[in-house]
This record gives structure tokens, C-alpha cells and sequence, in this order.
């Protein structure tokens, strides 16, 4: 059945809802172990049979943050603070989200890239055990869930492991998973950042990712699941190592990948009919996304989130340039998923500002490892036919130099993997050739970027609009600090995922897409914009969340994919109003539970200290992120 079928026979005349209270809500998920957590009163501490098993102090969430923040300082390394955030993640999780809440710039770095990418590289060997609630919890029979119902299964696990070998059965497997999720990232471990087939220590980007499904756009933890599919591994050291905690055999064939992932989709939906599933990763994402993309509610991050990412940052960074669309010309190094993507993406942009198709693919000269992609070069992969060339009579430019010569463009991506393939030599160039030149080197973690934000700026005498894919720090240059642009694609999936749980979508549109790029284009506040900033303050990331959700909706509506058919009569702020009331809170969801238990033992309600919310959600649930500094 088509998308659009599956969303009209949902369909009933939409009601004219006024007030967001009306709205559907929620079905709170079980509260993880904030059981055991110091700022709980000693009266619920004395009802829930957890007294004296914290050290005596009540605290306000202030001291909890501060301990922590101690903590992560005193840990050296990068992959020792990602170690210490682990374990507090699955020990604490709210607590987890309060200190990202307040502290994000300084976080993301260390659960996300570029930490991640080695947290990856070494999963065999710092990997401890599914990580766990304490066992008394399991016991405890006074927890009431949903209607009345007795929790057991109280574990939270890392994530969800599906093998080759449990082919025929992937159905029981996920059975096995003990919550229920509204959103998964899957990835085959198979292209893990810019460091190649890293097999099941892939693990690290779903977990990863997911944490920021939380933090940005409030998906609630326990909603999520991590998702990696043991395929097997080309990554023949791994396969030689005996901490390797996947299997030893080489990667499936793409027709057995086939096969595989055919019934890992139908077996998700079936337990979960509503989940929408993130792909993430893989080597080779096209044929899944093209079979998948318009039966289930699934995106591919690398192709699409990051053509909407760029997208966003590159509407503002076209606006600085002053270059008409008609008259830029893109080189992008890397010609994969994400290269292939971000152009399809421009290009739409392109012919919504009056080009024709023709016209907007001709803005686009991609370069692989093979040189300058061109139908007179050979055999082409699928996904490279589109943007080929043949307007190079014949002449075939090997290096990204060549290229530059030839094509003299106004904008250089790199999607390639290659850490400094932006020489100096290259980025004079374009600073010779254009005033505002465009350099945006994305590829991750930092070592893989194609240049430093100091080498561009360098290199191009401070002319240059950039942005990278991970994240690089201000600098001082002729007496003014500059800021880099992130692009990346955590301003958008969080969005995109949300936008597509509270629509319901049955599928996830081009149209949801370019919504999610286009609204993060209009995020910035006047003072972002001031200072030529491409992309939003990441402190603001839960504010911005709130957009791209808002437009992702608002797509999906004019798309016909969404079955919550009462969300589309509120007004945009109702609706703004009614995703910021639907997202998971830190704060006020350690609050709230207290506040049930305080009410099923009949103690006066309240009495937590509120003083410390100021340092991430707003008080009102607002998810305002307070900054220290803009
Ligand atoms: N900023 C973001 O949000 C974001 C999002 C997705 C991917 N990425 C990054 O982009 C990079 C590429 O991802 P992908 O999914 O497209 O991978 P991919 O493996 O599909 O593509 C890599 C491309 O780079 C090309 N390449 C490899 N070596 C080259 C060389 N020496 N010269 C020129 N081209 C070369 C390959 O031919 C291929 O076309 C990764 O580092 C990934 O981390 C960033
Ligand atoms: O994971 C990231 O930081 C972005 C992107 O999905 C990537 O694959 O590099
Ligand atoms: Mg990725």
C-alpha cells in the first residue's frame, strides 16, 4: 500500500482543536533509576525502600551538576570523559540530560564527534557490560505504569544487537528489547564516520545519536533504541582481534544485506507500528533508502540530513556571498552518500530560486577518488550518474587542484574522508577567486576534515564562509573573534525524527526533508545573523529543535503522510507550543515522578528544591537553554 493510502484511510475530518491541551499527550514512559538519586526527598526515599542505600544529603540538582562537572574535569582524555558520561547515562540518565542540558558545547564533543569516533574504534576493547539498574528495583512491586500495570523489566541496556545468523528470526530477537521505542538508528557499522568498516564497534553512533535525539529534540530515553546489525565486518584486523566482539565472518553480499534488512523492517514495524527508523552509516545507503523510503517511516541521516544541514547553512552562507544562485559553481570533494546527497539537496534549492533542473545540476562538478566525476571516464556507479559531466570534451582532471583550476568555483565541500585534502595552495585559490568564498569541510571526526577552521581562515585572509563537520574552536583574527559554523546534521535529524513521531507520518517525505533545511535556515536569531553566523548557536539546539520539528510537520501535513490529523488545525504557535510540551525534560521529569510518589504515599506534594533549573530546561518546560555566553 502507498504512503498516501496508508495516511487517507486514517483519515477523519480533522477537528478543529483551539487548545494544545486537547491534544494527544504523551504516554509517560517508565522514569529510568533516578531511584537512586540524591536530590530525592528522604521521604520518598523512606517510601520506596531506598532509604539508606544514598548517602544521607538531599541535594539540589545545582550541587548533583557540580559534582559532575568536577568529575568530567578531573578525567584527562577525551575517551575517559565519554567512559565517565557512559556510565552516568546508564546509571543516572536523568542526571545525564540535566548536565548536557546546561553544557552542550562543551558535551556534544565528547558523546558525539569527534569523540565518538575513537569511543568506536576502541568498543572492543572499553566495552564493560549491558549496563543495568540495581536488582532491587526489579523487585519492587509499588511502581504503577500506565494503567495500573507492574513494571519488571526495569534494565536499560546500550543498544540492540541483530546477527546474520538470527536470519528467520529477527521477530523474536527484538522481542527481547524490553521497552517501547518511537525511534531507532540503525547502522551496519560499515562506514562509520570518515574511518571505514569498523563491524559491531559501529555501536557508538546509534547510542551516540540517540543521546541527542534526547538532549535536542527531547525524545524521551526510554523511547529510543540503538540499533547495530553484525553483518560481519571487511575490517580484517578486527576480524583478527580477539577482543572483537562481533562475528569473524566478511561482510555479507548486498543481496543478503538485502534479504536481511527486508525482514528487520517488517519485524520493527510489527512490534512497534509507529516507529520511525533512522539509517545511519552504512557503506552503501541508496537501494535501501529507495526500497524503504516510501512504505516505512524511515530516513537515510547521510544522504538526507546532511543534504538538509547543508542546505540550511547554505541558504544563509549564498545570501552573504552576494553570488546569484544562477551564477555559483560547487566543487565537492567526495562523490558517497553524503556528497551525492547535500548536491540533490542544493539542487532542489536551486530550482526553487528559478533555475531549471538542468540548469541547477550544472552548478555541481563532483570529484571522487578517481578525479572529476564524467560520463567519458568509465563505468560510473549509480549514484554518480546524475551530477556527471560531459561538458569536459573529452579532458579528464585527476586532482582536486586541476579541478579547482578548471571550474574556478565560489563554494568547495568536502564529503571525502581526507583530512587535509583542502591544501593551503587550494584554499588561496579560492580566496583569489571569489570575495566571500564558501569552504565547507565536513567531513568527521576532525581528523578526516578536509581543513582546519584556522587553516581556512589562514589561508583565505579571514574571507572565507565556513562551516565543518565537526566541530573546530573560535579564533582571534585581525582583532576579532571568529565563530566556525557546525554543519552537521544534528540541527536536523532531531527535528525530523520528532517532527515524523507527533505527525505520525507513515513515511518521511523529500518535502519533510527540505522542510527540515529550510527552517533551520531561518533559525538564527538577528544577533547570529549580525555577526555572519551560517548556523545557530548550538546552546539554542533545543530551541531550534522546536523549528525544524514545527516545518517538518507542517510538511508532512502538506504531504498527506500524517495520521495525528488534530495538529493540523492549531496555529503554528499552538503547535510550537504543543512540541515543546511533548518534549522529555530532565528536569521536570525527575520532578514529576517524585511528585506521583509523593501522592500514591499520601505526603504533601512537593517540596523540591527548584533552585538549579536555571541551568539547562526552562522552568516552564520551555526547553529554553540558558548559555553562559552567546
Ligand atoms: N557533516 C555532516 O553532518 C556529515 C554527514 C554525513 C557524512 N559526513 C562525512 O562525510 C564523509 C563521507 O561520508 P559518505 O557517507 O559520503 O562516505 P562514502 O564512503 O559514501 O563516500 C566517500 C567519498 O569520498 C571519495 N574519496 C575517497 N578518497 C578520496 C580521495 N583521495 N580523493 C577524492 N575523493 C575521495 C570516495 O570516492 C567517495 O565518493 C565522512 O567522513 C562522513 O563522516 C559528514
Ligand atoms: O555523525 C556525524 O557527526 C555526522 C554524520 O552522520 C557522519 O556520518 O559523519
Ligand atoms: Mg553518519
Amino acid at each position: 500500500m502507498s504512503s498516501t493510502s496508508r495516511a487517507a484511510s486514517s483519515a477523519a475530518p480533522a477537528a478543529n482543536i483551539k487548545h494544545t491541551h486537547h491534544l494527544p499527550q504523551r504516554h509517560n514512559p517508565l522514569p529510568s533509576p533516578w531511584e537512586y538519586d540524591t536530590s530525592n526527598s528522604t521521604e520518598v526515599r523512606k517510601y520506596t525502600k531506598t532509604y539508606g542505600l544514598t548517602p544521607p544529603a538531599v541535594e539540589t540538582f545545582e550541587k548533583q551538576l557540580q559534582r559532575c562537572l568536577a568529575q568530567l574535569a578531573a578525567r584527562k582524555t577525551p575517551i575517559e570523559k565519554y567512559q565517565y558520561l557512559s556510565v552516568l547515562r546508564n546509571t543516572n540518565v536523568h542526571l545525564f540530560y540535566r548536565l548536557l542540558a546546561g553544557n552542550v558545547k562543551d558535551i556534544c564533543p565528547l558523546i558525539y564527534t569527534p569523540t565518538v569516533g575513537e569511543a568506536c574504534q576502541r568498543w572492543s576493547e572499553i566495552y564493560t557490560q549491558p549496563e543495568e539498574v540495581k536488582e532491587p528495583a526489579l523487585q519492587r512491586a509499588w511502581w504503577p505504569f500506565g494503567c495500573g500495570e507492574v513494571v519488571e523489566k526495569r534494565l536499560t541496556f546500550s543498544g540492540l544487537y541483530l546477527s546474520f545468523e538470527d536470519r528467520g528470526h529477527l521477530h523474536q530477537v527484538i522481542q527481547n528489547w524490553p521497552h517501547d521505542v518511537e525511534i531507532t538508528v540503525v547502522t551496519d557499522g560499515s562506514r562509520i564516520l570518515g574511518l571505514g568498516d569498523l563491524g559491531v564497534n559501529g555501536m557508538g553512533i546509534p547510542v551516540g545519536k540517540l543521546s541527542l535525539y534526547t538532549a535536542c529534540a527531547g525524545i524521551h530515553p526510554m523511547r529510543t533504541l540503538p540499533l547495530c546489525l553484525d553483518l560481519g565486518t571487511s575490517n580484517k584486523e578486527f576480524r583478527e582481534d580477539p577482543l572483537y566482539l562481533g562475528s569473524r565472518r566478511d561482510k555479507v553480499t548486498a543481496e543478503e544485506e538485502k534479504e536481511f534488512l527486508d525482514e528487520m523492517m517488517a519485524a520493527l514495524t510489527e512490534r512497534w507500528p509507529s516507529i520511525v527508523i533512522q539509517y545511519e552509516d552504512f557503506k552503501n545507503p541508496f537501494p535501501s533508502l529507495e526500497r524503504y523510503q516510501n512504505t516505512y517511516a524511515m530516513f537515510n541521516d547521510d544522504i538526507q540530513g546532511t543534504g538538509a544541514v547543508i542546505l540550511g547553512g547554505f541558504i544563509n552562507a549564498v545570501k552573504q556571498s552576494g553570488v546569484a544562485p544562477k551564477d555559483q559553481r560547487a566543487v565537492f570533494l567526495g562523490a558517497g552518500s553524503a556528497g551525492v546527497g547535500v548536491a540533490k539537496q542544493l539542487t532542489e534549492f536551486f530550482m526553487n530560486e528559478g533555475l531549471s533542473e538542468e540548469e541547477a545540476k550544472k552548478r555541481f562538478w563532483l570529484v571522487d577518488s578517481q578525479g572529476l566525476v564524467a560520463h567519458d571516464r568509465g563505468k560510473l556507479a549509480d549514484h554518480k550518474l546524475y551530477f556527471a559531466r560531459d561538458d569536459n570534451n573529452g579532458q579528464q582532471y585527476k586532482s582536486l587542484e586541476e579541478v579547482v583550476e578548471y571550474v574556478k568555483p565560489t563554494i568547495l565541500m568536502g564529503l571525502s574522508t581526507i583530512g587535509g585534502a583542502f591544501t593551503p595552495k587550494i584554499l588561496q585559490r579560492m580566496a583569489e577567486m571569489n570575495e566571500r568564498p564558501v569552504i565547507f569541510p565536513l567531513s568527521n571526526p576532525s581528523s578526516k576534515s578536509e581543513c582546519t577552521f584556522e587553516e581556512a581562515i589562514k589561508h583565505t585572509n579571514g574571507k572565507c564562509l565556513f562551516a565543518s563537520g565537526s566541530p573546530f574552536p573560535s579564533l582571534m583574527h585581525e582583532g576579532k573573534e571568529l565563530t566556525p559554523g557546525q554543519g552537521n546534521n544534528v540541527y536536523v535529524f532531531p527535528g525530523i525524527g520528532l517532527g515524523a513521531i507527533l505527525s505520525k507520518s507513515v513515511s518521511v517525505t523529500q518535502g519533510m526533508i527540505y522542510a527540515s533545511g529550510a527552517a533551520l535556515s531561518k533559525s538564527l536569531l538577528p544577533e547570529e545573523r549580525e555577526e555572519n553566523w551560517l548556523y545557530p548557536d548550538i546552546r539554542r539546539i533545543r530551541d531550534v529543535s522546536v523549528v525544524v520539528t514545527k516545518g517538518v510537520i507542517r510538511a508532512a501535513q502538506k504531504d498527506g503522510v500524517d495520521r495525528e490529523l488534530a495538529l493540523r488545525n492549531v496555529s503554528d504557535e499552538e503547535l510550537e507550543e504543543y512540541i515543546r510540551r511533548r518534549m522529555y525534560d530532565p528536569f521536570t521529569e525527575h520532578e514529576a515522578v517524585e511528585e506521583e510518589i509523593r501522592g500514591l504515599a499520601g505526603l504533601a506534594i512537593s517540596g523540591k528544591p527548584k533552585e538549579a533549573q536555571g541551568n539547562g530546561v526552562g522552568p516552564d518546560g520551555s526547553g529554553q537553554l540558558v548559555g553562559k555566553e552567546r
